[in-house]
């Protein structure tokens, strides 16, 4: 029930807060011509997640760089078997068009947790470049817990507290699907089958949200573009307590489901998440080399 829903949602997102979060974006796809000396690429980039790392964010802070361009709606083409048997041209058409010299990016975070998503994605290119964003795997349950709370309501369907999902019989549900998705060493082992720790790059989605600027500098280097998007492209907005973009003189924020305020969560609740995830997150850290400071 709740991956259909969640289809459903995804769906309901390409609609509304996919393909409004930035109508620049949007308004360029829909409408473009094909300018002479473009076509549509396969991505040489992919944002495979994870779901509410702040993929939307990381994408379209990307689309600042005159050497990128960005799929505006999540395609869901390697974790959807009904879109995969359409085929890899079906894929490319899907894409934006672009110049040689640009690269193109598509995000769909449903990838990370995919089980078919490494091989096929590896059976395309393999030594494509990945992009992961990932925060403090806590903090990514409530927010997923908070989006399908939303959803819910939309739907007029009945909703449930955090606590009473999360706690079953006085024990952490760890059956619950937004806790299985924060558990990253466990979706990490699927794609190290299949690709090298260097050709995927881990963003750091905390400090997307407080210094956009220093992530996408690392995102830069990565993928060998040359430094482009500056501080002037950022201007933090009071009211939404996020930064937004300011490009191509125009001013833009995500759209209002892109930091929505969570939910208080019962502190003894939030120590036993803490601690279930301590040990996965010290696997993490020692399969990718890095750390990072999650509870
Ligand atoms: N600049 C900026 N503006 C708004 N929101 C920002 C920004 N940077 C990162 N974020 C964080 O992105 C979180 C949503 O993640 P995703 O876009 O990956 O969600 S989704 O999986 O596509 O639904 C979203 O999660 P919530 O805060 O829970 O809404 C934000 O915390």
């Amino acid at each position: 029930d709740e991956d259909l829903l969640l289809k459903n949602v995804s769906i309901l997102e390409v609609l509304k807060s996919e393909v409004g979060a930035l109508s620049n974006t949007s308004e360029q796809y829909s409408t473009q011509v094909q300018p002479p000396g473009t076509s549509h690429h396969i991505p040489q980039t992919i944002i495979v997640g994870v779901r509410k790392g702040g993929t939307r964010a990381l994408l379209e802070m990307l689309d600042i760089h005159p050497n990128i361009v960005v799929a505006a709606t999540e395609v869901h083409f390697f974790d959807w078997d009904e879109n995969y048997v359409k085929g890899i041209e079906w894929y490319r058409n899907l894409m934006p068009f672009s110049y040689e010299n640009q690269i193109t990016i598509e995000k769909t975070p449903g990838y990370f947790t995919s089980l078919h998503a490494p091989e096929r994605i590896h059976d395309m290119n393999s030594s494509i470049k990945l992009l992961i964003i990932l925060r403090d795997p806590t903090e990514r349950v409530i927010s997923d817990y908070t989006q399908v709370y939303y959803n819910r309501l939309e739907n007029r369907k009945s909703v449930q507290r955090f606590e009473d999902i999360v706690i079953k019989n006085g024990a952490l549900n760890t059956k619950y699907k937004a806790i299985q998705r924060s558990l990253y060493d466990v979706h990490m082992e699927r794609w190290l089958k299949y690709f090298d720790l260097n050709q995927i790059h881990i963003v750091d989605g905390n400090t997307l949200i407080k210094q956009p600027l220093k992530e996408l500098q690392k995102v830069e280097k990565f993928l060998n573009l040359p430094p482009k998007i500056l501080s002037s492209n950022f201007y933090f907005n009071q009211t939404k307590g996020f930064y937004c973009i300011r490009s191509d003189g125009r001013e833009r924020c995500l759209h209002e489901s892109k930091g929505r305020p969570h939910p208080v969560v019962n502190r003894t609740v939030l120590e036993q998440l803490y601690s279930y995830f301590r040990e996965h997150n010290r696997n993490f850290y020692k399969m990718v080399n890095q750390s990072f400071d999650w509870h």
